[in-house]
C-alpha cells in the first residue's frame, strides 16, 4: 500500500470527513482516500437504535479520553467521548440536531472569517438536508416545524423521535415553560431558538435507524471507484518543497491495523478530519504549533502556529433526577432554550456589568493557563463579542433536555457559552492515540454564577404546576441537600461535584485569523501551508446554543464548496 496516490487524502471517516469525501468524489476526475482507524458499523444494532441512546458507550467504538484535573474541581477529572467508526461521532451521539442561535455565527464574521455568518451556514444546512415531515400521530404529541428551515432534497435524513411520549408531559411541561416566561417556539432551527420546542433527530423515521454521516454520505457514494477508506490511523502530514514561504503536503504517514508506518501521497490537498481532539495531535506531530510545545516534544518547527490545540470549547452540563408519580412511556425530547434574560431575571443588569468589569482579568488569566500562547488581547477580544451575544444580542445560554428514564426523570442543563477554555496537546511525538486534555472548567466566577441560574431555573420548572403534577420527589441531588431555596454556597458544592463536560467539544484549531489564535483562515486553509485544510469541529470558533453536530454539517457542507472552488 506505501505507493497509494489520491488527489485529497482525509484524515478522519467521521461526520465533517464524509461529508467532505462525499461531496469531492461526485466529480469523478477528483480522487478521494479516507484515512480512518474505525471501522464500517452501519449494521451493528448499537449504532442503529435510535431508542436506547449511548448504547455503544464503552465499547470499541467510542474514544475514552481521561482528562487532566480542573483545579476548580477538586481532584476530580473528566472523560471526553467520541466515536471511532466510520461516521465518527455522528455513529456514537444522541442524534439531537439544534443548530443555535443567528448571532452567534454572524459572530464568526465579525472575529475576521468573511462569508462565515448564519446567511451563508443556513444555505448550506438546507443544501445537506432532508427533512422528513412528521406522522399526525407525532405532532399530536407536540412536534411542531417550520417546513422553510429545512431542505427537502439533501442526503442527510432528520425526523423526530419514533416513540415520543403519548403521556401529558408535553402539555404539562409546556404550559409550566410559558409560566417561566420561556413560551413555546415551532421551530428551533431558524436562528431563534428561544423557547420550549421539540428537537429534531438525524434518524431514518420510516426505517427505524440512526442516521449518521456514513449512512448519509458514505453509503451513497460507496460505489465511486474514485472513492476509498483505508483503514489506518494518521500520525502526520508529510512535507515536498515550500512554495515560497508556504508550507506543502505531499500526503500523510499512518499506522496501518498491522502497526506497520505507512504513506499516503496526496496530489492536491490534505484535510484533516479527526476531530477536536486529533487534528491538534496531528498538527503537531508534523512540526505546526506553538514553538514552546514542539521544542518540548523534541519535534522540528514546520510552521510556527501558537493556536494550535488552545481555547478548546465545550459546553457545561450537570443533570438531576427525579421520580414520577406515574411512570410513563415514550421519549420527551421537549428542549428548552432561555435567554440570559429568562435565568438571570432582574439580576441580568447588574451580572452583565459585573462580569464586563472582569473581562481583561479573566481574559488575563486564560491566557496565562495558554501559557502566553494566546496573547491576553486576543482572547479579551474573543471574549468581548462572546459577552455582547449574551447580553446585548441576547441569544439563548442554555438548553434544559429531560429524558424518560423509564424508572424517572434524567433533567440535564447545560450553560452554552462558557468563559472558560482548555486546550488539547500532544504528549509525545509518538502518542497520537492520547490527547493530553486540560479542559480547565468553571474557571471563571461568571461561569458558575451562569449554571447556577440554569440550574435553579431546572430546579424551579419541575416544582411548577403543571409539570409539578407529575413529579413525585427529587432523587438526586435531594431536596435535603438542595432546597428550593439553597443558597449560592449550596449551589456551587453542587455543581462543582457534578459538572461534566457535554462531549460539544470545538475550537482547538479556531477559524481565526493568527493574531486571535487562529489556525486555519477563511478557506478553512492551515496559516502558513498552502494544501493543508482542516474541516471538523476543531475549527469552529466559537460555541453556539444547542449541540454541534448541526454545526459540524454546516461547516462540512461550505467548507466543501470552498475546497471544490479551488481556491
Ligand atoms: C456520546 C456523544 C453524544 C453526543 N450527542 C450529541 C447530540 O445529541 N447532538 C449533537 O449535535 N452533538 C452531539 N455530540 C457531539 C457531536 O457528535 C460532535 O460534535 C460531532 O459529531 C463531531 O464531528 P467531527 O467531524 O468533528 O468529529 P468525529 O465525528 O468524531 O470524527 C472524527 C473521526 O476521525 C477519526 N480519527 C481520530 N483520530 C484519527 C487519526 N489519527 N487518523 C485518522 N482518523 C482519526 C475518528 O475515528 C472519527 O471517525 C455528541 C458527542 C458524543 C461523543
Amino acid at each position: 500500500q506505501s505507493d497509494l496516490a489520491f488527489d485529497y487524502v482525509i484524515a478522519g471517516a467521521g461526520t465533517a470527513g464524509l461529508v467532505i469525501a462525499n461531496r469531492l468524489s461526485a466529480n469523478p476526475s477528483i480522487s478521494v482516500a479516507v484515512v480512518e482507524p474505525g471501522d464500517d458499523v452501519r449494521r451493528d444494532a448499537d449504532v442503529q437504535t435510535v431508542d436506547f441512546l449511548f448504547s455503544s458507550f464503552n465499547t470499541s467504538i467510542n474514544y475514552q479520553y481521561p482528562s487532566i484535573t480542573s483545579p476548580a474541581l477538586g481532584s476530580r477529572n473528566l472523560t471526553y467521548r467520541a466515536g471511532k467508526a466510520w461516521g465518527g461521532s455522528s455513529a456514537v451521539n444522541g442524534m439531537v440536531y439544534i443548530r443555535g442561535d443567528k448571532a452567534q455565527y454572524d459572530a464568526w464574521e465579525e472575529l475576521g472569517n468573511r462569508g462565515w455568518n448564519w446567511n451563508a451556514l443556513f444555505a448550506s444546512w438546507k443544501k445537506g438536508e432532508h427533512f422528513i415531515v412528521p406522522t399526525k400521530r407525532k405532532t399530536a404529541s407536540g412536534v411542531t416545524f417550520d417546513e422553510a428551515f429545512h431542505g427537502e432534497t439533501g442526503l442527510l435524513d432528520l425526523g423526530f423521535p419514533l416513540s415520543l411520549s403519548n403521556s401529558s408531559y408535553y402539555d404539562k411541561a409546556r404550559a409550566t415553560w410559558g409560566k417561566l416566561g420561556v413560551g413555546p417556539i415551532k421551530d428551533l432551527n431558524g436562528g431563534t431558538p428561544h423557547g420550549f420546542v421539540t428537537a429534531p433527530m438525524t434518524l431514518d423515521p420510516q426505517a427505524a435507524v440512526r442516521e449518521d454521516s456514513a449512512r448519509a454520505y458514505y453509503t451513497p457514494a460507496e460505489s465511486r471507484p474514485n472513492l476509498k477508506i483505508v483503514k489506518g490511523t494518521v500520525k502526520r502530514i508529510t512535507w515536498g518543497k515550500d512554495a515560497g514561504r508556504l508550507a506543502v503536503a505531499d500526503g500523510l504517514e499512518y499506522v496501518s491495523p498491522s502497526n506497520k508506518l505507512l504513506k499516503i501521497r496526496a496530489n492536491k490537498e490534505v484535510i484533516l478530519s479527526a476531530s477536536a481532539y486529533r487534528n491538534p495531535l496531528i498538527l503537531e506531530g508534523s512540526g505546526i504549533g506553538n514553538p514552546k510545545v514542539l521544542n518540548k516534544l523534541g519535534i522540528k518547527i514546520k510552521v510556527k502556529l501558537p493556536g494550535v490545540g488552545e481555547s478548546l470549547q465545550d459546553h457545561n452540563i450537570v443533570a438531576m433526577t427525579y421520580s414520577l408519580k406515574e411512570k410513563f412511556l415514550g421519549r420527551i425530547p421537549y428542549a428548552t432554550m432561555p435567554t440570559a434574560q429568562d435565568v438571570f431575571g432582574n439580576n441580568t443588569a447588574k451580572i452583565a456589568s459585573s462580569s464586563l468589569a472582569k473581562i481583561s482579568e479573566y481574559a488575563k488569566h486564560l491566557s496565562t493557563t495558554f501559557d502566553g500562547a494566546i496573547p491576553a488581547n486576543a482572547i479579551e477580544k474573543r471574549f468581548r463579542i462572546q459577552h455582547d451575544l449574551i447580553f446585548k444580542k441576547n441569544v439563548t445560554v442554555a438548553e434544559l433536555f429531560p429524558t424518560n428514564t423509564g424508572d424517572g426523570i434524567l433533567a440535564q442543563f447545560w450553560t452554552s457559552m462558557p468563559f472558560s477554555w482548555g486546550n488539547v496537546h500532544l504528549g509525545s511525538k509518538d502518542a497520537i492515540d492520547s490527547p493530553i486534555i486540560v479542559p480547565n472548567i468553571m474557571a471563571t466566577d461568571f461561569d458558575l454564577d451562569m449554571l447556577t441560574a440554569v440550574g435553579r431555573l431546572s430546579q424551579k420548572a419541575f416544582a411548577t404546576a403543571p409539570l409539578s403534577d407529575l413529579i413525585a420527589d427529587n432523587l438526586t441531588p435531594g431536596y435535603d441537600t438542595l432546597p428550593l431555596d439553597a443558597s449560592d454556597d449550596q449551589w456551587a458544592r453542587f455543581l462543582k461535584g457534578q459538572v461534566l463536560n457535554a462531549l460539544h467539544v470545538v475550537g482547538s484549531c479556531a477559524m481565526l485569523p493568527v493574531e486571535l489564535g487562529g489556525v486555519v483562515d477563511e478557506k478553512v486553509k492551515v496559516h502558513g501551508t498552502k494544501n493543508v485544510r482542516v474541516v471538523d469541529a476543531s475549527i469552529i470558533p466559537s460555541q453556539s446554543s444547542g449541540h454541534t453536530m448541526a454545526p459540524v454539517y454546516g461547516v462540512a457542507e461550505k467548507a466543501a464548496d470552498i475546497i471544490l472552488d479551488g481556491k
